[in-house]
């Protein structure tokens, strides 16, 4: 899983989003308010206190906006800490932003200095247009199967001085509730399984006979012989560039329309080199006509360039991957100024529970609104230098060349649609056109780059048992250097996508070291669920670290401690250095500290030489492992050799392959009420 950022630049990023009002509180009289004990509650609990008002369910009703003002103040009453200042493009005026649902508030207006943009204008009349709440949340799936549309608000969002948006639970919510069903923005095969996994549907491909997938130009039928490249399992490549592969016709159809017609002929160039001036190709592998030759002159030297190293290989598999997932966020965000994103087609609210987040796979899912993307945390100030003026630099090339040849693919069919409509208004028709999006800037990709850096999952398969021996998984476990980087690979789970989410609700997941969320990628979409009794104003968290044999989430158990001194000082030892993989970790992954309550407090730990301190802290340490020992023994498949985990119906439920499961990623569905294995087809006793 990916996720980066920096926690102190990243309270609100300013621009408004539709479904939710924005109000303004004077930063200078704002103080910084800390987590005062240790539960995975956080800060989030110490804002909504006093603020609580208990409707008929008995729910806590959560105004952002008032329970961050609340907090603020008295914060400042009690001379806390100053908080560190918004991210650069708000801290010239020092305003906090802080969300607020229903309608919007006319503080707004003060964003910046005193007046707002066009976008965020553009984006506060769409909010207009839509009035959900974004504390609502789908409870599609509590707890069993009914499949009730019913909204019950379980969730409100605050913001932190130090860790930017959280989630709030506002009820209880029961173990194995079914929170949440996301969808990315954009997701990508991760490039080792390119071949093996379809680019449309992310299910494995299977074995099943395709002769060929047609594709359409516009206006153009034209047919494309795929290509049986004889990988794993007989997949389908595009014959256009050979680079995407497709389980079956429909998933290559619906791919070629929205996406892949638009990037086919620039994946190509990517891979497969791009022609020199003198129409040479660049390397052995190509065979670039004329015509081609003449497109890549167009995008320019620089430009060029980049494409070249990239063609080489010159570029990691997993700069290739998010720069596959920007190409593909970019295509979406030309291509709803020729057809508008399915949330405004529908005219649902991005911040529509319903819609995103349904568990009925019969609901509409499809990217959000380009502008969504820019309420996204990015955190400039984590990025290297070096990082920023090499990889980023030549990502920010490739994206840029991509765009004029987005520019070249769309522009034409634009004006077409702007004939055909001013022919309707002459016929009575609306006549309205939506104008082509401008070119981004290249300051704006490399936001962009960093923020899809800070915003992106790795989609991991738990592949179906039996996998891998114990004794593979323990050797793996035991390679310690790739353990502390967490990077050891092992196949007990299987990264198979890269997947940029803009949800609303995701990005309000912030990471724990001792989580009270799972989640479980299915396809190209993440399932949520309370892995545990979430009671009400507990901060609502998922792990951006993985559970497996290869990365110790878990400081060892304190049971050692009482043996004596040397046991005492050993198992210090270990859970200190479990404490410093996690922040190195979470630091070269994700871009930020974490300040979860646990971590927070196992630095005291480690910095006090107060020894009650240390007492205090060992107990409040000890309670946090008893909630992530829970999760990790009270939730893991007890199959010998099986690393997946248990999880409720709902979700077992969510996952089920309606294409049958010789094509699928997943073992049979279960649905028999109990909770069982992700991975293997053991239900929890
Ligand atoms: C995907 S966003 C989560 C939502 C984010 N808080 C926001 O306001 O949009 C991830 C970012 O949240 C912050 N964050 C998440 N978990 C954190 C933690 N445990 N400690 C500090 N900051 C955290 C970091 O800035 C991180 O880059």
């Amino acid at each position: 899983m990916i996720f980066k950022t920096q926690p102190n630049s990243s309270v609100c990023n300013g621009s408004n989003q539709a479904g939710e009002s924005i109000s303004v509180v004077d930063q200078e009289s704002t103080t910084a308010v800390r987590a005062s004990k240790l539960t995975s509650t956080g800060a989030g609990s110490d804002e909504i206190d006093g603020q609580q008002d208990h409707n008929q369910d008995g729910d806590i009703a959560l105004n952002s906006y008032e329970a961050t003002a609340a907090a603020v103040a008295n914060a400042a009453d009690h001379g806390k800490q100053r908080p560190m200042a918004l991210d650069q493009e708000n801290s010239r005026k020092s305003t906090t932003i802080v969300r607020v649902s229903g309608s919007i508030h006319e503080h707004a207006s003060h964003i910046g200095n005193g007046s707002i943009s066009n976008h965020q204008a553009e984006r506060q009349n769409q909010a207009t247009a839509f009035s959900t709440s974004s504390t609502q949340v789908d409870d599609n799936n509590n707890n069993n199967d009914e499949g009730s549309s019913r909204e019950v608000r379980r969730i409100g969002r605050l913001s932190t001085p130090d860790r930017g948006r959280i989630m709030v639970a506002r009820s209880m919510i029961p173990r194995g509730t079914f929170l949440y069903r996301l969808a990315a923005q954009a997701t990508v095969c991760d490039t080792d399984n390119r071949t093996r996994r379809c680019a449309s549907c992310f299910k494995r491909i299977g074995s099943h006979d395709h002769d060929m997938t047609v594709m359409k130009e516009e206006n153009v039928e034209t047919t494309r012989k795929v290509d049986d490249g004889g990988s794993e399992g007989g997949s389908h490549g595009c014959e256009g560039c050979g680079e995407i592969w497709y389980c079956d016709h429909a998933c290559a159809e619906r791919d070629w329309e929205v996406l892949h017609s638009a990037e086919c002929r620039f994946l190509k160039a990517l891979y497969q080199g791009v022609p020199s001036t003198t129409t040479t190709s660049c390397n052995n592998k190509t065979n670039i006509d004329e015509d081609e030759a003449a497109w890549m002159t167009s995008v320019g030297n620089p430009h060029r360039e980049a494409i070249m190293r990239f063609s080489r290989e010159g570029f990691e598999p997993y700069t290739q991957d998010y720069c596959r997932v920007l190409i593909r966020t970019l295509t979406h965000r030309f291509h709803e100024f020729t057809e508008p994103p399915l949330s405004i087609q529908y005219g649902i609210s991005p911040a529509d529970p319903p819609y995103l987040e349904s568990a009925d796979p019969d609901q509409p899912q499809g990217p959000l609104p380009y502008s969504d993307v820019e309420d996204l945390v990015m955190n400039r100030e984590s990025f290297s230098r070096e990082k920023v003026e090499g990889e980023f630099r030549d990502v920010v090339r490739i994206l840029d060349a991509f765009q004029g040849h987005l520019e070249a693919f769309y522009l034409p069919r634009m004006d077409r649609r702007r004939r055909q409509h001013k022919e309707e208004e002459m016929t009575g028709g609306s006549g309205n056109v939506l104008k082509p999006p401008r070119r981004l800037l290249e300051t704006e990709l490399m936001d962009l780059i960093m923020r899809e850096e800070c915003n992106s999952f790795g989609m991991y398969e738990y592949p179906p048992f039996p996998l891998p021996s114990t004794a593979t998984a323990a050797a793996v476990a035991a390679s310690t250097d790739a353990g502390k980087a967490g990077e050891a690979k092992d196949n007990s789970k299987i990264c198979y996508a890269l997947g940029f989410f803009v949800r609303q609700h995701l990005y309000g997941f912030n990471h724990s070291c001792s989580p009270n969320l799972f989640h479980v990628a299915h396809n190209n979409q993440l399932l949520l669920y309370a892995a545990r009794d979430i009671p009400p104003r507990e901060e609502i968290n998922i792990t951006y670290l993985e559970f497996g044999p290869h990365y110790r989430i878990t400081p060892p158990s304190r049971a050692g401690a009482k043996k004596g001194v040397e046991e005492e000082e050993k198992t210090r030892k270990k859970t200190r250095e479990a404490f410093e993989n996690r922040k190195r970790f979470l630091k070269s992954h994700f871009y930020f500290d974490c300040g979860c309550a646990r971590c927070t407090y196992e630095a005291t730990l480690y910095s006090s030489s107060d020894n009650d301190m240390k007492e205090e802290v060992k107990e409040l340490i000890g309670e946090e492992e008893e909630k992530e020992r829970f999760l990790r023994e009270g939730l893991s498949c007890e199959q010998e050799g099986c690393f997946g985990f248990y999880a409720p119906p709902a979700v077992l439920h969510a996952r089920q392959d309606n294409r049958g499961s010789k094509n699928g990623c997943d073992v049979e569905p279960k649905v028999d009420g109990r909770w069982g294995c992700v991975a293997c087809d053991r239900f929890q006793s």
